[in-house]
């Protein structure tokens, strides 16, 4: 069953065109990455998903119904991310207890749990905390509300290598005993991928990619040799990145379309292969050019 639908979702702030007819379909109980580079349209999305702002045209179908201004969407729903307008009068735990009637399957015992293991001051309020600790204690509540559809918008924001993987790990451990729909858009593709099942790639405002992250991790082979060998092999292969390596060689992202025998061919006649990183794939595909930073240098 499908918890979020896009069919043909455009979405313009004044002329400017921020999603561009956007389709794509979320699986239930399914950890979802977004993944795109800065500006891609990745928080619009998710804005558009919650609810919080409405498209320019297209629609949109959150369990059954189009969620801007639904109540229905509001209540299985929790949108965490850095933006997050918790009251500053409240103490950190005031707000733990508030959003326990707020959301019906609230874990008040994994809240303080994490709210202790993260070290957190309970007199405090979210207004002071630092930008790492805001961070947390989102997460704690993104976490504890174990909602329906749960949407973290770039959450580790801030904190630092410890927190974020003790964050993954207990993302990880909550979604396994309550498994329910995530979507988590990251600029840390590598920390999370061991997390996600699917990737939603946004290029531009549109769908790039949706696809298992198993299909990604097999999509695309680097190869490595003499520029003119590599010329032959390649033929008309699309390239997804490029660049030189000494004076001859060179060093080619490809999608993955050749066959063992070819493979072992190429190794003879000295062509290095090697697997592609989703987190490298994902940056050559939504880089503007086929060539990287270096290009810049030439
Ligand atoms: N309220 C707004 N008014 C005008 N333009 C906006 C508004 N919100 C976003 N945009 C523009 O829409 C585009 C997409 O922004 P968005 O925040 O969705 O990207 P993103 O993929 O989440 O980026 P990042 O990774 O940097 O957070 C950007 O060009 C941004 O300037």
């Amino acid at each position: 069953m499908n918890i979020v639908e896009f069919q043909n979702v455009t979405k313009k702030y004044g002329p400017k065109t921020t999603i561009n007819n956007l389709s794509f379909a979320i699986e239930e109980n399914k950890i979802t990455g977004i993944i795109g580079r800065n500006g891609a349209g990745k928080t619009t999305t998710l804005k558009m998903v919650a609810g919080h702002i409405k498209q320019t045209s297209g629609d949109i179908v959150v369990f059954g119904e189009n969620p801007f201004n639904s109540l229905l969407v509001s209540a299985n729903m929790i949108f965490v991310h850095d933006q997050m307008n918790l009251p500053t009068s409240l103490r950190l735990t005031d707000i733990l207890k508030s959003a326990e009637m707020f959301y019906v399957n609230w874990d008040s015992e994994l809240a303080g749990r994490l709210f202790r293991y993260f070290s957190l001051d309970p007199k405090q309020t979210h207004d002071k905390l630092s930008k790492g600790m805001k961070s947390t204690f989102n997460m704690i509540v993104g976490l504890a509300s174990r909602c329906p559809l749960t949407i973290f918008d770039e959450p580790t924001t801030g904190m630092d290598a410890a927190v974020r993987s003790d964050f993954y790990r207990a993302l990880l451990k909550d979604y396994l005993a309550h498994p329910r729909t995530i979507l988590i858009s990251s600029h840390h593709l590598n920390e999370i991928e061991e997390l996600l099942e699917d990737i939603l790639l946004i290029k531009e405002g549109q769908n790039h990619l949706h696809l298992s992250l198993l299909e990604l991790k097999e999509m695309a082979i680097g190869l490595s040799g003499n520029k003119e060998v590599l010329q032959e092999w390649m033929g008309d292969r699309e390239v997804y990145y490029r660049t030189r390596v000494g004076l001859d060689d060179v060093y080619v992202v490809t999608k993955n379309t050749f066959t063992k025998e070819d493979l072992a061919k190429m190794t003879d006649t000295g062509v290095a292969i090697s697997a592609v990183s989703p987190n490298d794939l994902c940056v050559y595909l939504t880089s503007p050019s086929t060539g990287g930073i270096d290009d810049v240098f030439k």
